[in-house]
Formats: structure tokens, C-alpha cells, sequence
């Protein structure tokens, strides 16, 4: 059935079968090559404005650890660089590895982070985000990416705190009072490229904005990432690890960066 995933018998590999576009030329993620990206000095730097109040829920759909937000006005936004105008933020999400040494979806000069987080936001121009996904400059994705070190990041406790809560496929927990803009990193840098939906429906509908500068967390903290599970509370346990899409083509797609 069209129940995709990320295993050998639904993983990328057979989501073209129901998501045609998968195989287009603009998919995500891509590999970052520092020596094909063209540095821009034209790209004027991102702004978030991100309201504590607007977080709703956090919630494990079976596929990754996604947070809600109240995206009904222009409550949390974000603007600038290469956008036209103000998106607004909808949810953030993970996709993370097995193990330590994989687990982003987007790779830099050869290297792949433990996990990376994607903050999504769409365009108000259209009246929701079902429509702002069919257009080309209908999404926005801010990307961080996630290494492992000694340090954990304090800014992520509460999510992982609420791990616990969600346990398996369909649970939900309130998620309020929280300002996702604390997770960046302290550089501002990025790399920009058009892209597409890194899961089904895999829309080419998304402006990435891909900050240089990793997050750092702690071997712990991505443990507490791994815990979750993939299965309904009733079915046999199976590991939420390993929920991200390779590399694809990137065609006659420019990179931008907006450092030197
Ligand atoms: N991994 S990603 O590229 O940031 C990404 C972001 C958002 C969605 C999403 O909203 N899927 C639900 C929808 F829109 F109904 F299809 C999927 C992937
Ligand atoms: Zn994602």
C-alpha cells in the first residue's frame, strides 16, 4: 500500500511509484560541494521572529519527532535572504541516523552529521499550506544540522524531555511556551538552494536555507533522539532510527552561499 517509509520494501527507492516527482530535477536534499557553490554577496542576511506562544503540540507520526505550530496569522516568522516576503513557521522536525557517524539528509564536502532539523514555514500569499506546497516559492525549510560532541545543547532538553511522552506512533503531547530561534546556531551563515519535500508527496516546492554551522548535542541526547519508535503502542517495538533520505541529483541547480 502507499504506506511509504524508510525500510527496504517502502524506503526512497520505491516512493517514485506513488510520487512520480521523486524523480525530478529538483529534489532534496543534496550533496554540498564547498567548490561548486557560488558565494553571492548580493544575499541579504535571514531574520526569524519567532512568537513562544504560537508552539502547540509535539507529536511522533511514525516517521520523525515533529513540533506543531500555530500557523493561522503571522505569528512566527521568517524573512529575508533569499526569500520574497515573510513565511510563516508551521512545524520543525529531525531526521537522524542509527549511529553517530550518519544520519542528516543533507551532506557537506563528504561529511554527514548525526541528525539534522528542519524548520518549515510556507508562503501567506496562499491561502493554506496545501496550496503553498503545489507552488515553486510556497515553502521554506531552515536546516541545521546536528554533530556529537561533549557538550549537549541545553535548548534542546525540553524536546527530549518530552520523548518520553511520545513514545509511539500517533502520540501527542502539549508543547507550549517555546522559541524555536534558540536551537540556531550562533553564525548566520548558509548555503540556499530550490528544492523539493526530502519526504512524499517530495513537492518542488521549497527555498532551503541551510545554515554552515552545526548544533552540537551529546551522545545522550541523540540516544533520547533514537528512543522513539516507529510502531503503534500495540504493535512489536521498532527503533525510529535512520528516517532520512540520500542524496539526489542536483542537475543544473545553482548553490549559493551567502559567506565567502
Ligand atoms: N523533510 S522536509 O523536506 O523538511 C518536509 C517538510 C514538510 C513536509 C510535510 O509537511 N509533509 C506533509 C504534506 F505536506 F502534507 F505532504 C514533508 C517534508
Ligand atoms: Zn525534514
Amino acid at each position: 500500500s502507499c504506506q511509504w517509509g524508510y525500510d527496504s520494501d517502502n524506503g526512497p527507492e520505491h516512493w517514485h511509484k506513488y510520487y512520480p516527482i521523486a524523480k525530478g530535477e529538483n529534489q532534496s536534499p543534496i550533496e554540498i560541494n564547498s567548490k561548486e557553490v557560488q558565494h553571492d554577496p548580493s544575499l541579504p542576511p535571514w531574520f526569524v521572529g519567532y512568537d513562544p506562544g504560537a508552539a502547540k503540540t509535539i507529536l511522533n507520526n511514525g516517521r520523525t519527532c515533529r513540533v506543531v505550530f500555530d500557523d493561522t496569522f503571522d505569528r512566527s516568522v521568517l524573512r529575508g535572504g533569499p526569500l520574497p516576503g515573510t513565511f510563516r513557521l508551521r512545524q520543525f522536525h529531525f531526521h537522524w541516523g542509527s549511529s553517530d557517524d550518519h544520519g542528516s539528509e543533507h551532506i557537506v564536502d563528504g561529511v554527514k552529521y548525526a541528525a539534522e532539523l528542519h524548520m518549515v514555514h510556507w508562503n501567506p500569499k496562499y491561502s493554506n499550506f496545501a496550496e503553498a506546497l503545489k507552488q515553486a516559492d510556497g515553502v521554506a525549510v531552515v536546516g541545521v544540522f546536528l554533530k556529537v560532541g561533549k557538550t549537549p545543547k541545553p535548548e534542546m532538553k525540553r524536546i527530549l524531555e518530552e520523548i518520553d511522552n511520545i513514545k509511539t506512533k500517533g502520540k501527542e503531547a502539549p508543547f507550549s511556551n517555546f522559541d524555536p530561534s534558540i536551537l540556531f546556531p550562533k553564525s548566520r551563515d548558509y548555503w540556499t538552494y530550490h528544492g523539493s519535500f526530502t519526504t512524499p508527496p517530495c513537492e518542488e516546492c521549497i527555498t532551503w536555507i541551510l545554515l554552515r554551522e552545526p548544533i552540537e548535542v551529546s551522545p545522550d541526547q541523540m540516544a533520547k533522539l533514537r528512543s522513539l519508535s516507529i510502531n503503534a503502542e500495540t504493535e512489536p517495538v521498532c527503533p525510529m532510527v535512520d528516517n532520512w533520505r540520500p542524496p539526489q541529483p542536483r542537475h543544473f541547480r545553482m548553490v549559493r552561499a551567502s559567506f565567502q
